[in-house]
């Protein structure tokens, strides 16, 4: 994979730092699995009338959405059935105000208390719904399923339907839930048994469970849950024919629009003609639009999709460059230029350091041109204020690498927290962002309060998990793993299990900064919550970011190429 090479570069002379070889580090990554796939777009003969069933379709949703003047306890318990299958469905984004509504009432008007006669199913999906929409119910609703000794009743053992639901409601946990903790470790130790069990006949409730205990519905990306979904509410007896129907043509024709945006940037990447000018560089743009999708999947976001497609691939230049092929000395010089950020600079870079420099310039100004238009020239102050803290840390790293320094936990985190670039890519989330965004959204993102550093800490520590051997092979630098170790003297074993741990934590801080009242707008947190979620997909069964397994593949399939037969 790795290789240390000996290359002459006409940056040498301009650098004034060698006539002779430099020596670089170079990793050979295989290229695009994806080739020309998705660089043309032809959109699908029936579209418009898709488009238009749609249309009809929705309305009849909403209307079901709405609760009607009865307004009983029966029918709250309908509609939170019914709002938990618009949201796995993936249709939530049409309906938030009547979701909202809803979910509102039902709080206003049971606080605490949902209907003591309920059954364990329903009160688990109760909690999880208005926990996810903000609302700070209790937990200690669970107790009354625990007995004198604090473990849960045999009558919950037998309820499999209602154990699955606990168990996804339990991933709502904030810090020092024991109640929530102990429904998790519970749940997830009889859901195991019968997912093991081979006597077990319920073939699809089986799959349902081996599906929930690979990734709970917290860290689920709404599209790949709307995937799973689909056919398991079309074999429910009580299902709405006009929602499913809905959900389908939704998929398809979101499918469809994110086929046409990722040509459009296919196009661009092509342009960049990385392959002969930076061959050192990763070619993962596919994957790259797997990631920017599980931000912002909806139609509003195609702009920002794009800005951050094009951004997020610097990051993915600048990161190489840093990590790999750079030396320190030009390093210094392209960070110093970037603190600047004036073309002006480029006659100091070497030389296949300036296309990099003139497209970081070229593509924020861009979006600053829009935002100036807007009166909203600020957005980009902040992101370009935090490209260069960026550009700053990586060289951090790239001396720590050069001189084989195996920093303390805390100052690696200190720098990685930035490196990993999460930070930076939620602010720059904002940045299109109109209504909700201020000028404190920004010094909010800015300053890394818990939730940013909640959905950076799961990316380094997944990352790091997933890519640690891969990156001991080559020259760089110290993962948080070989951190940790040497500090507190554990093995590499012990050490996956602590940040494992750590990874729960940080989702219980993801869970208690999602509460009302919010630091920002509540919509405002999806960024770093769909952030975090998307590391479950990208890093748990290694690096699929980066070498895309069979499963990553099928998941980019579903979501990118293949439509969803209508008639499921
Ligand atoms: C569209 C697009 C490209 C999205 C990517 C999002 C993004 C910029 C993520 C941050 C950087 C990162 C962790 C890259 C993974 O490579 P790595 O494992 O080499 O990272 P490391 O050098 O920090 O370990």
């Amino acid at each position: 994979m790795s290789s240390t090479v000996l290359c002459s570069h006409s940056s040498a002379a301009d650098l004034n730092i060698s006539k002779e070889a430099v020596i670089r580090s170079t990793v050979n990554f295989h290229r695009s699995i994806w080739g020309d796939r998705f660089l043309t777009y032809n959109e699908r003969e029936d579209q418009a009338w898709e488009e238009q069933q749609a249309k009809e379709l929705k309305e009849e949703v909403r209307k079901e959405l709405v609760l009607t003047g009865s307004n009983g306890q029966m029918q709250h318990v309908k509609m939170i059935q019914l709002i938990d299958a618009v949201q796995r469905l993936g249709v939530a984004y049409h309906f938030e105000e009547e979701i909202e509504d809803t979910l509102k009432h039902i709080f206003v008007t049971y606080g605490d208390h949902w209907m003591d006669d309920c059954n364990l199913e329903s009160t688990s999906v109760w909690f999880r719904l208005l926990r996810q929409q903000g609302f700070n119910v209790s937990s200690g609703i669970f107790k009354k399923y625990m007995d004198s000794k604090g473990n849960f009743m045999e009558s919950v053992r037998k309820d499999v339907q209602g154990m699955l639901s606990l168990y996804e409601a339990a991933y709502m946990r904030v810090e020092g839930e024991e109640v929530l903790d102990a429904a998790l470790a519970f749940t997830t130790f009889q859901l195991e048994n019968i997912a093991n069990d081979h006597m077990c006949k319920d073939a699809s409730l089986k799959i349902q469970i081996e599906k929930a205990l690979e990734q709970p519905l917290r860290k689920r990306l709404p599209r790949l849950e709307a995937l799973r979904y689909i056919p398991i509410y079309q074999k429910e007896a009580s299902h709405s024919e006009a929602l499913l129907k809905f959900s389908i043509l939704d998929f398809n024709l979101l499918q469809s629009l994110h086929q046409k945006e990722l040509s459009q940037i296919s196009k661009w990447w092509k342009n960049l003609d990385l392959q002969n000018k930076l061959p050192y560089v990763r070619d993962r743009l596919v994957e790259g639009y797997f990631w920017i999708l599980a931000i912002y999947f909806e139609p509003q976001y195609y702009d920002v999709r794009i800005f951050l497609m094009k951004t997020c691939n610097l990051v993915i230049i600048l990161d190489d460059t840093y990590d790999n092929y750079g030396t320190y000395e030009e390093l210094e010089i392209f960070t110093e230029a970037v603190q600047r950020w004036s073309a002006s600079c480029i006659d100091t870079l070497p030389e296949y350091m300036k296309s990099i420099y003139q497209e970081l310039l070229d593509v924020h100004k861009e979006a600053e041109e829009v935002l100036e238009r807007k009166g909203k020239a600020y957005h980009s102050y902040y992101t370009k204020e935090m490209v260069k803290e960026y550009t700053r840390n990586l060289l951090i790293e790239a001396k720590w690498a050069k001189e084989c320094y195996i920093p303390t936990v805390e100052e690696h985190m200190s720098v990685t927290m930035v490196t990993c670039a999460y930070g930076m890519i939620i602010a720059k989330c904002y940045v299109y962002n109109n209504d909700l965004v201020t000028e404190d959204t920004f010094k909010w993102v800015s300053t890394y309060p818990p939730l940013v550093k909640a959905s950076c800490l799961i990316l380094r520590l997944m990352d790091d998990i997933a890519t640690h051997e891969e990156e001991q092979e080559r020259n760089h630098v110290a993962s948080s793993i070989e951190c940790y170790m040497k500090q507190y003297g554990v093995s590499e074993e012990q050490t996956r299990e602590i940040f494992s741990k750590q990874v729960e934590d940080a989702w219980k801080v993801v869970n208690q900064e999602s509460l009302r009242p919010t630091a920002i707008p509540r919509p405002l947190l999806m960024p770093p919550i769909n952030l975090a979620r998307v590391c479950d997909v990208l890093y748990k069964h290694g690096d699929d970011y980066n070498h895309a397994g069979k499963e990553m593949i099928n998941i980019i399939e579903s979501l990118l190429a293949n439509p969803i037969n209508v008639s499921v």
